[in-house]
């Protein structure tokens, strides 16, 4: 059998209806993940789903559809105290005829390779599987997890409520609401991405490619206004479970951002005082989440298990390392093995000057060496060093040099992505 030939697309719509070559794309991309089959009016709306997006496909000449899809865009990814721009992968799936082949591998490399010449400073990806990707340098940088409310037992320390908080039913109403207090807050949460209209559509309708843009009309959207008017943040919840058997419903938390303490504390005090809801449970939650916190008794809420969440793959070191702030100053040599040598070298990061780190390869010697996958695990904080040491992902060349690398990787705060993409 011939070698697929890797092409690359980008989504074209005209008179509302997408070009054949996304349609097809599509098509593949959706029975790799066992997906619906979507009807040709369904199809139509692809093109404006996967507006921007680069479309990679491995094609059996002369089979116009891939055996092999794999989507990235570009979108800015937050680190502490900055910015960079990510490459950022989705919808990677092969024909089950043509599994174990290699296929991944070329569209994977290729999109890597693609986007460190473009100058993206990393690439970044959620995955089905936990032992997939760390092959091709991506190492886990944040993790979620579930957070299970039982509201009758929710009673808040503080009875008073403040502001105010308003259902909005229109989703472009929503979403004006929404995304300002999303493009303010992301900002504060290292491993957050800016979101694509087809996310926002995602997150806030319910409908997209994967589920024949049925929409999931059970969604609402709550707003919390502070005593000025201001939106200071929101929810997007929708029935896990209907109340019609027990009487009492189960609230999936879809999407929960806020600017201010008091917007979260109100828009939870809502969540929980609802009739006809028993649970509240949010399945992509920080791994610090302070609700607990605000109960009279912390068990009303339970912290259940901790996922997997955003695995990060440095494409470009000194364009990641200093784009980020530190709470350290110190000087440490870094040696990085990268089989894919994006990230390959010996590297000074130096960060005395705090507004300004530098970073430089040098000939010195190294204080730590590791892996490229292990520098995706630690580079926004969100696992410390040490312990990457104890598991042998990390050494230490010098006496003490994890717990300096540690201390000056710290995060201001825990990273946390909530957006599954
Ligand atoms: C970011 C995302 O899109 S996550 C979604 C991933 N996609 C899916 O889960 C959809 C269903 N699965 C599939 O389409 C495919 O089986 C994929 C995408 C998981 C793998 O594609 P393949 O083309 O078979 O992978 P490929 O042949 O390139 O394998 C590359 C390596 O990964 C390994 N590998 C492939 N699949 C798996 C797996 N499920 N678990 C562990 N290792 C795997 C291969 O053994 C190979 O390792 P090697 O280089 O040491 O031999």
């Amino acid at each position: 059998m011939a070698t697929p030939e890797v092409r690359t697309s980008t989504p074209r719509v005209t008179e509302g209806s997408t070009d054949a070559g996304t349609v097809a794309w599509t098509r593949a991309q959706t029975a790799a993940f066992l997906g619906p089959r979507l009807e040709p009016e369904q199809l139509a709306r692809v093109g404006a789903a996967f507006e921007g997006n680069r479309l990679r496909g491995a094609y059996a000449d002369p089979d116009p559809t891939p055996v092999a899809t794999l989507r990235s865009w570009d979108a800015e990814l937050t680190v502490p105290g900055g910015t960079v721009t990510a490459d950022t992968i989705t919808g990677i799936g092969v024909r089950s005829t043509h599994r174990r082949r290699g296929l991944t591998d070329r569209l994977l490399t290729e999109d890597l390779g693609a986007a460190a010449r473009a100058g993206a400073a990393a690439a970044v990806l959620t995955s089905t599987q936990g032992a997939l990707y760390e092959r091709w340098g991506f190492g886990l940088a944040t993790r979620t997890r579930s957070l299970t409310v039982d509201t009758a037992r929710a009673r808040f320390r503080d009875p008073v409520a403040r502001g105010t908080v308003e259902t909005v039913d229109r989703p472009d109403a929503a979403l004006a609401l929404a995304r300002p207090v999303f493009e303010r807050a992301r900002r504060r949460h290292p491993g957050a991405l800016e979101r694509l209209a087809s996310q926002w559509d995602q997150i806030l309708v319910g409908a997209g490619p994967w589920n024949g843009f049925e929409p999931d009309r059970t969604r609402q959207v709550v707003v919390w206004r502070d005593d000025d008017g201001r939106p200071a943040g929101y929810v997007v919840h929708r029935v896990e479970e209907g109340w019609f058997a027990s009487g009492a419903a189960t609230l999936g938390v879809v999407d929960l951002q806020v600017l201010t303490p008091t917007a979260y504390v109100e828009l939870w005090r809502h969540l929980c005082s609802q009739d006809l809801v028993g649970t509240v449970t949010w399945s992509s939650a920080s791994a610090d989440e302070a609700l607990p916190w605000l109960l009279t008794d912390p068990r009303a809420a339970v912290v259940g298990e901790d996922h997997a969440m955003l695995w990060l793959r440095v494409l470009d070191v000194p364009g990641l390392l200093s784009a980020r702030r530190y709470p350290t100053e110190d000087a440490l040599v870094l040696e990085i093995d990268d089989p894919l040598g994006h990230a390959r070298g010996t590297w000074r990061l130096d960060t005395h000057d705090r507004i300004a780190p530098a970073v430089a390869r040098t000939g010195g010697d190294a204080d730590v060496a590791l892996s490229v996958t292990s520098l995706g695990a630690v580079v926004l904080g969100g696992v410390d060093p040490r312990t990457l040491a104890r598991a042998d992902r990390l050494a230490e060349r010098s006496p003490g040099a994890a717990g300096r690398l540690a201390r000056m990787l710290a995060a201001p705060s825990v990273p946390w992505n909530g957006t599954r993409f």
